[in-house]
């Protein structure tokens, strides 16, 4: 076994996964530390699952590697398993045990051993809330407690690293205000990578995050470092009144250093009339003039105009919506599912 010292509890280097001739993932790079929350946001086919799977030792890498607790995923597979909590995106319960018995059962797979199991069970049943379900069937829960369970199951061996992937799709707003809170409870004992396309989720509940798109890593900070970072793209925001949001579109080709953030209709109740939020690499007073100007021209009522900081959600929305030329390879999935021994 090759056991690293390292201060980060996971270092992922330069990882690549080819399905085919697609490229799902392009040498990704970012570093984890010892308790802390990372989230891994980005779109739906971003690739978060793929990168999840790799370092949880499910899915071979195509380039690249990455440490788990010190453990190098290709040379140490089973090191890094038995150190890490996986929930992935749909949970492998066997619904028709009860929440204890499948706890043992997966502690026993997990090489807990025998007389530590009954021990571990009941932390993840405190650790998850469930004390009062613990004799009850799964397939009697409701999806918040079966969300419990799953990550429960994570944590019976008491990982060092937990992954969650997704962890809360699907459920009511206080069954996820109640998984965020235990996700929070469990950092600092745990090192924890939290899988996400929620952008809320990330703010509630990460210390730091990678933003993710198309098989790539567009950006890695904590929420404040990434809005600070991004305040160097000047922004404006217009109140805009015109017949169609292709005649802006139109009118505003002819500015090319200014890009569109988003474009949307007032208010359901105002007609023809837009707010714009623009953003660019230069300064604002250099294109607004000629911003103001192209509107005019093209017929358009000026309501409003103001300079604004650009919102985590807005720099996601930057990241994740940016053109796709010259981003080959990650733009198009095959039509056909790979096996993965195939693609490995
Ligand atoms: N076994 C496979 N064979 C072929 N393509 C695959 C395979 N698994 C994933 N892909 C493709 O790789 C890309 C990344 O998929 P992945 O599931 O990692 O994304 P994701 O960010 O987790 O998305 P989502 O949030 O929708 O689950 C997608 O375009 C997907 O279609």
């Amino acid at each position: 076994m090759t056991v690293l010292g390292s201060a980060s509890a996971i270092e992922v280097e330069h990882l690549s996964k080819t399905y085919g001739t697609f490229t799902a993932i392009r040498d990704i790079s970012f570093q984890v530390n010892a308790g802390e929350i990372m989230g891994f946001l980005g779109p739906n086919g971003a690739g978060k699952t793929t990168s999840m799977r790799i370092l949880t030792g499910f899915l071979p890498a195509s380039e690249g590697t990455a440490r788990v607790a010190g453990f190098d995923i290709n040379q140490d597979s089973m090191a890094v398993r038995q150190r890490i909590g996986y929930l992935p995106e749909n949970p492998p319960l066997y619904t028709e045990m009860t929440v204890e018995g499948y706890l043992h059962f997966v502690a026993q797979l997990k090489r807990v051993s025998p007389g530590d199991r009954a021990t571990q069970v009941n932390r993840a049943i405190q650790r998850c809330s469930l004390e009062e379900k613990r004799h009850t069937l799964i397939r009697k829960l409701s999806k918040g407690f079966k969300q419990r369970v799953g990550i429960a199951q994570a944590l019976v061996h008491d990982p060092p690293v937990i992954i969650l992937d997704e962890p809360t799709v699907g459920l009511d707003p206080k069954q996820i205000i109640e998984v965020r809170n235990l996700i929070k409870s469990l950092a600092g004992e745990h090192t924890i990578i939290l899988s996400t396309h929620i952008l809320p989720e990330v703010s509630m509940t990460c210390d730091r995050v990678v933003i993710i798109n198309r098989g790539q890593v567009a950006a890695i900070g904590t929420p404040s470092e990434l809005t600070a970072q991004f305040q160097g793209q000047h922004q404006a925001h217009l109140h805009i009144g015109a017949a169609s949001e292709t005649a802006i579109r139109t009118a505003l080709e002819r500015i090319p250093q200014v890009q569109i953030l988003s474009l949307e209709p007032r208010t359901a109740v105002e007609s023809q009339r837009w707010q714009l939020q623009l953003s660019s690499s230069t300064p604002v007073d250099t294109w607004i003039p000629e911003v103001a100007k192209a509107l005019i021209q093209s017929d358009m009522a000026l309501y409003e105009i103001g300079r604004s900081q650009a919102s985590l959600e807005e720099i996601f929305l930057q990241l994740t919506t940016q053109e796709r030329s010259g981003q080959e390879g990650s733009d198009s999935a095959p039509d056909s599912e790979i096996p993965e021994e195939a693609a490995a």
